[in-house]
């Protein structure tokens, strides 16, 4: 039997400029249901997210109703709250230099009247949620000190406590909206997520669930909504439809899954060396590829492959190591950013916005950012020359919209992603650092992404790809190494590179004896 909507849209359109993002949408979620909102890079989710916590306005002419009730649009700024809406944003929306008991409590201040904050009192309330959440975090570190996956906790941690809220205040009324809270979490944090929203729904508040990951989306919800070009391609209910249909509903065809070409026996694995290598949590990391090598490294978080690639790169410095790239050698402690682009590296973060690209500046000069010396003239910079080189790039790379004057912040996530991965792959790096490089990324450009990475490895880079997404690996990688404690304890090659065994790996991996460690 169909539930009572909680939530209902129609006719939902957004234009930026002569860009249409949102035609005519329509969205309806039921009570007590997880309902899935998917499409491809830049086919309008966080449009549609941003007009409904009031952080965007619509085209007239839409209609919103939560619980039967009317609700005229667009919406005032927090309004979202006294609505019964939380959000978890893909860019988190929190503080870095406030505390994550501040960052938490931010929302109940915004409403409530209080001309004292007992902050003792706050952390230790905040302190007992997240042992309830059965997370450790310190509620008094300040969010900028904590690693990107406790940070993406603490803000589902806060949506959740205002959903309830909201639910005690309403008889059970609330909606949690997620808009891609997956791709920084550990599977054990996404299985973490999923009881807590199975748990929500159970009370009868209804959740909005973006995901790329076709997976994730099979197990959690109960319906989708799939949107192609700013328009609803299909509504479907989820325990009636395979993998390969949401696919093919999204992207508009069927795909068959990727499988690198450029795999070869790697003869000479002296074109890079890393010996030795410490850092936060790796300890005496050593490991050698072969010039067009794909090295994946992972395990579970807090397992240290993850800081790897940025220790290689100099953008946290290492206690110890050395690296050699075509025999020539370099203390790792003394790397930095500008050395290693000197020594022909490059290096894609996980952190999109953050470390990677100045989000209020355009795709132009985002792009030219690592080779702006070949735009350089007497009298300033070749900008008619950055914009050409940024517009082939893109057309090159499939950025949508292709246009190098928008500002990097207002592509889509998996658009931005293209950009930043061009950049660096325009370079013809010799090493090529990768950390998640697919996270947020549509399963269409997904493959875009693994073909460009294989076309460099064809042309002679070594790339090291730092990942937790096991199927990502099994599909690009020529050798995997799963790490546990800092260390690395198993290498997966030929038949043993599947996405189980890795899975399988890095469960196994934290009960393994340390003394049992590859070398
Ligand atoms: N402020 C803006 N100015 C101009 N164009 C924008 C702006 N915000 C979004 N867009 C455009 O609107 C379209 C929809 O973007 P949106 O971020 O909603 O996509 P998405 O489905 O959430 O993609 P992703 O999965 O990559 O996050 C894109 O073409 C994007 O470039």
């Amino acid at each position: 039997m169909q539930k009572t909507p909680a939530l209902q849209i129609t006719n939902l359109s957004k234009h930026f400029g002569g860009a249409v993002a949102l035609d005519g949408v329509s969205l309806s979620v039921s009570r007590g249901e997880v309902h899935g909102l998917l499409g491809q890079n830049g086919s309008g989710k966080s449009t549609l997210i941003k007009i409904l916590s009031g952080f965007l306005a619509p085209q007239p002419g839409a209609k919103l109703v939560l619980y039967d009730r009317e609700i005229p649009l667009p919406l005032t700024p927090g309004q979202f709250r006294e609505l019964g809406m939380a959000f978890v944003h893909q860019h988190l929306g929190l503080i870095p230099s406030l505390s994550v008991t501040e960052n938490i409590c931010l929302s109940d201040f915004a409403t409530q009247n209080q001309w004292r904050i007992d902050w003792r009192g706050e952390t230790q309330r905040i302190r007992r949620i997240l042992t309830e959440y059965e997370l450790a975090i310190d509620p008094t570190t300040k969010i900028q000190d904590l690693p990107q996956v406790d940070r993406c906790l603490v803000a589902i941690v806060r949506a959740m406590e205002e959903v309830r809220s909201a639910q005690e205040a309403h008889g059970g009324e609330g909606i949690l909206v997620l808009d891609e809270p997956t791709p920084f979490l550990p599977r054990i944090g996404v299985e973490k997520l999923f009881n807590l929203v199975r748990q929500l729904v159970k009370k009868d508040a209804s959740v909005i669930f973006v995901s790329h990951d076709v997976d994730e989306i099979m197990e959690i919800t109960d319906r989708a909504t799939v949107l192609r070009d700013g328009q609803v391609a299909g509504v479907i209910e989820t325990d009636r439809t395979s993998p390969e249909d949401f696919i093919e509903l999204i992207i508009g065809k069927r795909v068959t899954a990727y499988q690198a070409t450029h795999r070869k026996k790697p003869a000479d694995r002296s074109a890079v060396i890393v010996s030795d290598l410490s850092g936060a949590t790796c300890r005496n990391v050593s490991f050698d590829l072969s010039g067009g090598e794909v090295l994946g490294l992972t395990g579970l978080i807090g397992s240290g492959f993850d800081e790897i690639p940025s220790l290689i790169y100099g953008a946290r410095t290492a206690l110890d190591g050395m690296l050699s790239i075509d025999g020539k050698e370099t203390m790792l402690r003394e790397m930095n950013p500008e050395k290693a682009i000197g020594l022909g590296m490059a290096f894609l973060p996980a952190d999109r916005i953050g470390a990677s690209g100045a989000g209020t500046l355009p795709i132009s000069d985002n792009m030219t950012l690592p080779s702006m010396a070949n735009f350089a003239r007497k009298l300033g910079l070749d900008r008619l020359g950055m914009r050409q080189w940024a517009q082939e790039t893109g057309a090159a790379h499939d950025v949508r919209p292709n246009n190098p004057d928008l500002n990097l912040e207002n592509l889509s996530g998996g658009n931005q992603q293209k950009v930043l991965l061009a950049k660096w792959l325009e370079l013809k790096p010799r090493l090529l650092l990768l950390d998640e490089p697919t996270q947020g990324v549509d399963v269409g450009a997904r493959q875009q992404v693994f073909a460009a990475i294989d076309q460099a490895a064809r042309e002679g880079a070594s790339i090291v790809c730092a990942s937790t997404d096991a199927e990502q690996l099994a599909q690009i990688c020529d050798r995997v190494i799963v790490f546990a404690q800092g260390r690395p304890v198993i290498e997966l090659t030929g038949e043993r590179l599947t996405k189980e065994e890795i899975v399988f790996q890095c469960y196994s991996a934290l009960s393994v004896d340390q003394t049992a460690l590859v070398e």
